[in-house]
């Protein structure tokens, strides 16, 4: 049945949206930003965990990877069960854990019909700029592209997964990314937060084939530290929209849409840089908020 929905518009089929990536307990990236993303832009969300960390909004503390079988354990467990219309992977932190999902991608893809489409975020480089992957895992990460529908590297991740330096223009990313488009047979959602704003104050992100530029998005830059989880919250609200519309394109239009909504209703919230000043009657300028915040993954809902 479909019905008119004041939020959504016209909801055909509710999808089923997996993620597989790993945990913040503090609620901004990870699979807790993924849970909140495919919510909020339409889906029915489902999460199978592949590490814990301990972080906040001022960085990692730690991290504790599950065991392979266990996270093949949660994807089988799912899959029989569900119908899977997408899936979001994120952070995977050992080539083992990789390898797993792999082999389950592959077998997925046999057994259900119509297979489920895949957004691969390659998570490998932190904000800082450190390498978060060994060099085993980045290379497991290189032959995992190929069972992506679509992937959708920042700009310091794009420079990896291409073995070259980061690109400090957009021409330059663009060339990577058309590079790696061929090479994997792979459609390329390339990034642009890292480079700077446009003289329009427009950041732009790319959508890229084995051709080249396919479409090319410009959101306006909002300037808010509260960017942490974006790359997460961006890649589940791609695999919700194309699992509801069937075509990249607006699929990407609507993510980008959402995700600048959810930057710029970041304010509202009062998460970070301190347990003081919290509640209806909290100034929300009153404590300096140092780190990176979330974003506001309902702000549209909540008005
Ligand atoms: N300050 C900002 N204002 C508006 N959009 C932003 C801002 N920072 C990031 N974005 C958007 O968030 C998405 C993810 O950004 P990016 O920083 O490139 O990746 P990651 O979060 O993986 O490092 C991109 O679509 C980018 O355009
Ligand atoms: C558990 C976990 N997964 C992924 C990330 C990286 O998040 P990302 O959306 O790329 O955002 P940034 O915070 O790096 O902008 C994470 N921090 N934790």
């Amino acid at each position: 049945m479909t019905e008119n929905n004041t939020l959504l518009g016209d909801i055909p089929t509710i999808p089923n949206v997996l993620s597989i990536a790993g945990s913040d307990p503090s609620g901004g990236a990870g699979i807790q930003a993924d849970i909140k993303s495919i919510s909020a832009n339409g889906g029915y969300a489902m999460a199978a965990l592949t590490a814990l960390t301990a972080q906040n909004t001022q960085g990692v503390t730690g991290a504790l990877n599950i065991a392979p079988e266990f996270v093949r354990a949660q994807l089988d467990a799912v899959a029989e069960d569900v119908h899977i219309d997408a899936i979001k992977i994120g952070m995977l932190s050992s080539a083992d854990i990789i390898t797993a999902v792999r082999a389950f991608l592959q077998d997925v893809k046999k057994n259900q019909s119509p297979a489920p489409t895949i957004v691969l975020d390659p998570v490998m480089v932190a904000t800082s700029g450190d390498r978060l992957l060994d060099e085993e895992a980045e290379a497991a990460i290189k032959e995992l592209l190929a069972e992506a529908d679509l992937i959708t590297p920042n700009i310091p991740e794009l420079a990896v997964l291409s073995d070259s330096g980061v690109a400090e223009t957009l021409d330059a990313a663009r060339t990577q990314a058309t590079a790696l488009a061929q090479q994997h047979d792979v459609l390329v959602l390339l990034k642009g937060g890292h480079l700077p704003a446009n003289a329009d104050g427009q950041l732009t992100d790319e959508l890229v084939g084995a051709e080249g530029v396919i479409e090319s998005f410009n959101v306006p830059h909002i300037a808010s530290p509260n960017t942490h989880g974006t790359g997460c919250s961006l890649s589940s609200a791609l695999a919700t929209q194309y699992a509801r519309t069937g075509d990249w394109v607006p699929a990407v239009t609507a993510a980008q849409a959402w995700l600048n909504q959810a930057i710029a209703d970041s304010g509202l919230l009062t998460v970070g840089g301190g347990t003081e000043e919290h509640g209806p009657q909290a100034d929300p300028t009153a404590v300096e908020r140092t780190g990176h915040g979330p974003i506001n993954h309902f702000g549209q809902l909540w008005g």
